[in-house]
């Protein structure tokens, strides 16, 4: 068997496209555009190709972008005083602080800093605590990705065993909360592994869905994996490829070509759950826009 790919390139186009109705539609309305800032601290270059990425995307779906680049000498104060600068910025709804910060800095004071109501990327812990209540109005960028490639692939997480390796802030973590929350893309049954995981082989087996989010290239073998499961790959590796252009490729946490013999449905990388992130960033600066304009309560 050979799995049906999960092209996040595809659907993260289709979502964009919606984006860009409801982005006409508020200016027709309200005279509002949404407008989504970037902020990110150093040089590493896998980030600036992220942030280049999300500003194309803004441009495209009608959006106004802006950024600001600091360099990784930058001192938590001035970081604190842009996230500042853009939580008055009226023609601002969404801030996204590029994660991880330089090393020295405090990455909780920064996050903790961002308006609530302009956290799109849904980790400040007040939307945070609308997630464990069941009730985001900011989804995490990757989780919700995540989520919406499975129901609009037909892949329903309801009643099914979800494995996610990877307990990160910003992936694991929220993509649990989301997967067994009541509602759409929810009441699933959910397993999270992490480095301190006994036998992890025998825990990813039992997934009728398998989420990496590991960080290291291939991570997850075809031995790992149980027959017709869907397999979700978060892992976006560069490794040293002298005969690739950029001397480097992309490579998921999964092993590709021996998993996708194995598994009903998987995803690409690239071109699967990272094209996915940047499109719900764009959901989530709509939505954070609507809720400057309607409130929280009538954001739905
Ligand atoms: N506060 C915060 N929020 C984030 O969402 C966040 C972050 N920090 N820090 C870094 C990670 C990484 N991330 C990616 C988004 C899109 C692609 C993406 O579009 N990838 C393309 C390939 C891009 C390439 O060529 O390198 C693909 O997978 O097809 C990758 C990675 C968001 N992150
Ligand atoms: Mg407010």
């Amino acid at each position: 068997m050979s799995a049906k790919i999960l092209s996040g390139t595809d659907l993260s186009a289709e979502i964009r496209s919606e984006v860009a109705t409801g982005v006409v539609e508020m200016q027709e309305k309200h005279g509002v555009t949404p407008g989504l800032a970037v902020i990110l601290v150093g040089g590493d270059p896998a980030s600036a190709v992220y942030v280049n990425n999300k500003q194309r995307a803004c441009e495209q779906a009608g959006l106004f972008s802006d950024s600001a680049q600091l360099p990784d000498t930058a001192t938590e104060d001035e970081i604190l005083a842009a996230v500042h600068a853009f939580n008055e910025d009226p023609r601002v709804h969404g801030i996204l602080v590029q994660l991880p910060l330089p090393g020295g800095i405090e990455q909780h004071r920064i996050i903790e800093s961002i308006d609530p109501d302009k956290d799109v990327d849904g980790i400040h812990p007040y939307n945070l605590g609308k997630l464990m209540q069941g009730r985001p109005d900011f989804p995490p960028c990757t989780p919700a990705g995540i989520v919406e490639l499975l129901v609009r692939n037909g892949h329903d997480p309801e009643g099914a065993n979800v494995v996610i390796c990877g307990r990160s802030d910003i992936v694991g973590k929220p993509l649990a909360a989301l997967l067994m929350q009541r509602g759409r893309g929810g009441n699933a049954t959910v397993t999270v592994c992490h480095t301190r995981t006994r036998d992890l082989a025998d825990v990813t087996r039992e997934a009728d869905i398998l989420v990496a989010a590991i960080g290291r290239p291939e991570a997850i073998t075809a031995d790992m994996v149980r027959d017709a499961a869907v397999v979700i790959d978060v892992g976006i590796n560069r490794v040293d490829d002298p005969s690739a252009r950029r001397g480097y490729r992309l490579k998921g946490d999964v092993d590709y070509e021996a998993v996708s013999q194995k598994a009903l449905a998987i995803t690409p990388v690239p071109g699967g759950v990272g094209p996915m992130t940047i499109a719900m960033l764009l959901v989530n600066t709509l939505t954070a826009a609507r809720i400057r304009i309607h409130g929280r309560h009538h954001s739905g």
